[in-house]
């Protein structure tokens, strides 16, 4: 070995070796030897360090279904009071339902109405930031004058789960909770998967490990036609083009929900929504913020379609849909299995759920400005290409022979029940 590959990085060090060639190699090994020793004691200062500081493991590094994530949060004598006393009927023979996205739009109203007729409902929520959660806390006050309870938490969290169903033996789950919105897919993907697959799934595997099982009736989508061109869209078309990850999700819901049936005898339902409007509304929807942006004076954007028509919707009122929920809820047989085996075969239904009268968003932006009495300021613009379609159009003989579905509300009407609720609700909230 040439000494120059014993040169030290700091030369002005190696200057002062001034011995002998043996006291300069002997003198080497040491210095070798005692930085080595020095840089092994960090090293173990450093280890020792990290393990002694080093904190526990952060929930969103744990498993999602690790019991230690929630089991602090729920429980308590006083908890599964409130929980049993909403799930349980008041009339003889009633429904016991869990309502999954209770403070939702579509959820705060089928609870609702269950609730009215007799039936045991729990709610569950967890309340997301997705679109103002003030309005989801008051459709929760609304709920509670009602006699739900709405648990606040994730359907991610099988622990709570697995509680709720230790607690209550649902004979039926309305499934609502879910990622909404064609448009905002973009923006947040992992959302769209994180509640429409993970936790539809982590639904399903506890739904068909309770004893008994469930019979489950869940939230599809029109969107999951896609680009689909042959109208009206009937149940029996193909719905393998999605336009949009909203819809993808929403498609895979439905596949994963038959797997579900198949495998372990779940009775499972699919309603496919046809923008649903009304009181107590989403948000985040055209005729929502049409209404707020019209009364502000602040221009609304038209989408229209590349040969510059109107796109149009099969808007179906809120009403008709609880309806169409509570019709699906009642001709829903029971699942088959129970504690995980199948033991025959289970009902597996998908329905679509519109009003079957598509309308021009154009005639929505007049209605609104009749019934606001305030003309909107308008710009067109072509139809982004960001998920949205150019039109739905809802085929509902199926629904209308089987679950006795038959929509009742136009347009219009619907609109003034919404214009209505939305004057006296932000009037009241004016400070909002
Ligand atoms: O039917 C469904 O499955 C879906 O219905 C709605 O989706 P969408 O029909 O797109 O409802 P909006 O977002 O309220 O749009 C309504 C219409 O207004 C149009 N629009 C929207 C926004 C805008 O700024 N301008 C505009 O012209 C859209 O292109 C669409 O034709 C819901 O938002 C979805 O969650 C639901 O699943």
């Amino acid at each position: 070995m040439s000494h120059l590959d014993d040169l030290p990085s700091t030369p002005g060090k190696y200057k002062s070796d001034k011995v002998t060639p043996y006291g300069i190699l002997h003198h080497h090994r040491y210095l070798r030897l005692s930085k080595l020793t020095l840089w092994a004691s960090i090293f173990l200062a450093l280890f020792l360090f990290y393990i002694v500081l080093s904190p526990p493991p952060s929930p969103s590094r744990r498993n999602l279904n690790d019991s230690s994530v929630s089991a602090a949060k729920y429980g308590g004598s006083h908890w599964e009071k409130q929980v049993r006393k909403s799930a349980h009927p008041r009339s003889p023979g009633g429904l016991t339902v869990l309502v999954t996205g209770a403070a939702g739009f579509v959820g705060t109203h089928v609870s609702i109405a269950l609730r009215r007729r007799g039936d045991g409902v729990l709610g569950l929520d967890n309340f997301n930031r997705y679109y103002d959660p003030k309005l989801k806390r008051a459709r929760q006050a609304l709920l509670e004058r009602s006699g739900v309870f709405v648990v606040e938490g994730d359907i991610n969290d099988a622990v709570l789960l697995r509680k709720l169903f230790d607690v209550v033996l649902f004979t039926h789950v309305m499934h609502l909770a879910a990622q909404a919105g064609v448009r905002y897919a973009m923006q947040n993907p992992g959302s769209y998967v994180n509640s429409n697959i993970v936790g539809f799934v982590n639904l399903l595997e506890v739904s068909k490990s309770a004893n008994p099982q469930p019979a489950i009736v869940w939230a599809s989508s029109s969107s999951v036609y896609g680009l689909n061109s042959k109208v009206p869209f009937s149940e029996k078309d193909r719905t393998d083009h999605p336009a949009s990850l909203y819809a993808a999700t929403k498609k895979a819901g439905e596949g994963i929900a038959h797997t579900y049936n198949h495998i372990y005898g779940l009775s499972l339902t699919g309603l496919r929504f046809f923008t649903v409007y009304g009181p107590w509304g989403r948000p985040d929807m055209a005729y929502f913020f049409f209404t707020k942006d019209i009364l502000k004076g602040k221009t609304i954007t038209v989408f229209e379609s590349p040969d510059k028509g109107s796109v149009a919707r099969d808007f179906t009122y809120i009403d008709d849909i609880v309806k169409g929920c509570l019709g699906a809820l009642d001709t829903a047989e029971k699942s088959s299995g129970s504690g995980g085996k199948k033991k025959g075969p289970a009902m597996f239904r998908i329905y679509n759920l519109g009003n079957t009268s598509p309308v021009p968003v154009t005639k929505l932006v007049k209605i609104l400005e009749k019934l606001l009495k305030m003309k909107a300021k308008k710009k067109t613009m072509p139809l982004p290409r960001n998920g949205d379609v150019e039109f739905t159009h809802a085929n509902i003989t199926l629904a209308q022979a089987e679950i006795g579905y038959k929509p009742a509300v136009d347009l219009e009407t619907g609109l003034k029940k919404f214009v209505k609720w939305y004057m006296g609700f932000y009037k009241k909230k004016s400070s909002w």
